[in-house]
């Protein structure tokens, strides 16, 4: 396969508001034609980077490169980046036809109406908004709206459209559905998305890259199979949430957790010593049983069905929930007693361990 160039390249962007540090020196690299998910909590600087990128912002340090040209002190409008927001940001007084139109309409280019009308059109048909041309924002719904969000950003035909939450007002239902049909329309038109979430199930889900943002640092970026499966820090094992992290200490080739010492096979430099099984890795056993690894004992408090798994929440003697994730595919989940007592137990090869020891 041969690779795709960079559409934005950020050289070593810091941003500061007074004594806050809320983009700290990052160097990014962006490729061409995808889905890019930025995940990160709130307050990691996510906003603050798209509007750098967008140039609502400048950064104190740092250049910005877009198709390979620095486009740092380039204003916001000649920039021909599009930008999505969360709220939609639509004129509640224009009809949905027209609210597509403005850009067109009132930007540096003459065009003529016909062209206008012919390209409001298509959009209204990539995203699925005909019939309703004429309504105004107020008489359309939720998922519309942010359709409507959407066509007047892709109307420009913009080669990097940044979206910031653009799913976060919308239910949870119309929330999988949109998700669907922000990747086909990404598809369809070649043009790289970079959309912004604190939803670690929606960065996974979307984007062909996924990078973790953490105070003002992008702390790693990959497919979503390799941070999914190998996040490089416990920061980022934390946010993904799909990991029981434990305390303790790593010394030589062992982890001594709440669960006595265990070989540490996968190892990870990390600023603390943290033991990371994924959920679903980790299983819930009778007293008596043979365990394939270490010996956790935990009471289990609950169970959460969520359609295609069952989510199981044990307490351990010291306070700690450790969850347990039963795919539905693997078969019917076990009946667990509430207040009853229960032995944890996983594969240590499945474990990461991360650790101030580990080789950098
Ligand atoms: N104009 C501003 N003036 C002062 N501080 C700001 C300004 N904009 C952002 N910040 C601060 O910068 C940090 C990063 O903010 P930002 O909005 O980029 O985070 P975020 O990751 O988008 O958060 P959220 O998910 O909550 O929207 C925060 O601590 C925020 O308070």
């Amino acid at each position: 396969m041969v690779q795709s160039e960079s559409i934005f390249r950020l050289d070593g962007v810091t941003r500061r508001f007074g004594a806050l540090t809320a983009l700290d020196d990052i160097t990014f690299e962006a490729p061409q034609n995808e889905y890019i998910s930025l995940l990160g909590p709130s307050g990691a600087g996510k906003t603050s980077l798209l509007r750098v990128i967008a140039g609502f912002e400048s950064p104190d340090v740092g250049r910005i490169h877009f198709l390979g040209r620095d486009i740092t002190d380039l204003p916001a409008h000649k920039r021909g980046i599009g930008f999505v927001f969360q709220n939609f940001a639509l004129f509640p007084h224009l009809t949905v036809f027209e609210n597509i139109a403005f850009g067109l309409r009132n930007g540096i280019d003459d065009i003529a109406d016909a062209q206008i009308g012919d390209r409001v059109r298509e959009m209204v048909d990539l995203v699925g908004l005909s019939g309703l041309e004429d309504r105004v924002p107020d008489q359309i719904s939720g998922g519309q709206k942010q359709r409507v969000a959407l066509a007047r950003t892709l109307v420009m035909q913009p080669k990097l459209v940044l979206l910031d939450e653009p799913l976060g007002a919308l239910d949870a239902n119309l929330r999988g559905r949109m998700q669907t049909e922000l990747r086909q329309i990404r598809e369809r038109l070649n043009v790289t998305f970079l959309h912004v979430t604190g939803s670690e199930t929606e960065a996974l889900a979307m984007g062909d890259t996924v990078a973790v943002l953490d105070r003002g640092r992008i702390i790693q970026s990959g497919t979503p199979e390799q941070i999914h499966d190998t996040p490089s820090s416990s920061d980022v094992a934390l946010f993904l949430n799909r990991f029981n992290l434990f305390d303790g200490k790593l010394s030589a080739d062992a982890f001594h957790g709440p669960f006595g010492p265990v070989p540490a096979a996968n190892v990870c430099q990390n600023p603390t010593d943290i033991y990371a099984i994924r959920y679903d890795r980790t299983k819930a056993f009778r007293k008596g049983d043979t365990l394939p690894g270490p010996a956790l004992p935990a009471r289990f408090l609950a169970s959460e069905y969520l359609g295609s798994s069952v989510i199981s929440f044990f307490e351990t003697a010291d306070h700690k929930q450790v969850e347990v994730d039963h795919h539905l595919s693997f078969g019917d989940p076990d009946n667990y007693k509430v207040g009853e007592e229960y032995v944890l137990s996983w594969d240590p090869r499945h474990a990461i361990v991360f650790g101030q020891e580990a080789a950098a």
